[in-house]
């Protein structure tokens, strides 16, 4: 069993795995508020579009339930303000906005239907832990739709045998409440014993292919082989490959996905080799008030980052000092170059050259998602 990102109780508060001492150390920290909440998703102790927004989330329901005890009044407004600031740890994830608008309406609700202070405090605490539970039910429909979408197309290749599949990053219970994303494809085709080999490209600058998915792969034992991202297009050139499944950190209306950085290139490969290449997300990472994927905010990363190693939290400068850095932590691949996007509710129809993701959002699902 894969170590747990974080552990939440009313009783015990919250604790998150400390993923930049992964895998030499496991060490769990505590979030008391939400400004720790901020400093360990700016910090990337705590990284993974889903699980970020989760812990921002649960480190505002830790403070708002001591205010709640405390019987501080002015709730609506503190929980306003407070959310607006753990919107800005990071910019490309739309998972934390589309989570904080949606725990922005329960308040506005709350405060719409003349609760009290202590009542607001507690309706804004009960949805966030709900998006715990909510999160894993996402991940495993994900992975039953993901696992189906692959095997499907290895049929249609005429290929009935377990599949080998490439994936980047982590998406796997590490970035998310639990199972993962793209990573839960992978351990929903194992369980279902059609796994042959999942390729994990190590994911420079930050490693978390090397560090983190090769982690759960060999804890939970499934069958994994790491490669450093310059190899994927060798790999597919000489071995083959039946289907390439990364996560995301943004969906917008016409399928572009934003992305950790190397998987447009890897989109690019998958093209050139006739690779399915497939982009699995819960309905939390989509975002349908953008029209196209030059609109989404892609974050850079500091110059050390990329310049050094670090193990176990201690940086190790590896580049010539002086030299210039670019260090963006995503990328978008187009619509054009996704075979599927994956998500808790299905696939989402593919047209010609690109996705109708506005027409697939259930009108629930929009609701929730503030969209
Ligand atoms: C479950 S998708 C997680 C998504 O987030 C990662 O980025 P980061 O590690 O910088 O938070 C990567 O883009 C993954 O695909």
């Amino acid at each position: 069993m894969v170590l747990e990102s974080l552990h939440f109780s009313r009783d015990g508060g919250l604790e998150v795995l400390d993923q930049l001492q992964v895998p030499q150390k496991k060490t769990y920290i505590r979030v008391k508020d939400s400004q720790d909440a901020w400093t360990v998703v700016r910090n990337m102790q705590v990284r993974g579009a889903p699980l970020l927004a989760m812990v921002s989330a649960l480190g505002l329901a830790v403070e708002a339930l001591e205010r709640a005890k405390a019987k501080r009044e002015g709730a609506a407004e503190w929980l306003r303000e407070r959310m607006s600031f753990l919107k800005t740890s990071r910019p490309t994830a739309v998972n934390l906005f589309n989570t904080m608008d949606a725990l922005g309406k329960v308040v506005e609700d709350a405060v719409a239907s003349g609760r009290n202070d202590q009542q607001i405090y507690h309706a804004y605490a009960d949805a966030a832990e709900q998006m715990l539970e909510e999160d894993v039910k996402a991940n495993k429909a994900i992975g039953d739709a993901g696992a189906d979408a692959i095997l499907a197309a290895m049929k249609a290749a005429g290929r009935d045998g377990a599949a080998r599949v490439m994936t980047i990053c982590n998406t796997g219970a590490l970035a998310t409440a639990g199972w993962g994303t793209a990573l839960g494809v992978l351990r929903t085709l194992h369980a279902r014993g059609k796994l042959e080999r999942a390729y994990c490209l190590e994911t420079r600058p930050y490693n978390q292919g090397a560090r983190l998915t090769a982690f759960e792969l060999v804890e939970d034992g499934l069958p994994g082989t790491l490669i450093c991202d310059s190899m994927a297009a060798a790999l597919m050139q000489r071995c083959g490959l039946d289907a390439c499944i990364v996560g995301a950190d943004r969906v917008v209306a016409n399928g572009d996905s934003a992305n950790k950085i190397g998987t447009y290139s890897l989109a690019v490969l998958s093209r050139h080799h006739g690779v399915p290449f497939y982009v699995a997300a819960p309905l939390t990472t989509l975002d349908v008030n953008l029209k196209h994927g030059s609109e989404i905010p892609i974050e850079e990363r500091p110059d050390e980052e990329l310049c050094s190693l670090k193990v176990e939290g201690v940086s190790h400068r590896v580049a010539a000092p002086g030299i210039g850095v670019w260090n963006p932590a995503f990328d978008v691949t187009p619509a054009s170059l996704i075979s599927g996007i994956v998500t808790d509710c299905g696939l989402i129809p593919k047209r010609s050259q690109d996705f109708d993701v506005a027409a697939f959002v259930p009108e629930k699902k929009r609701k929730v998602n503030g969209q």
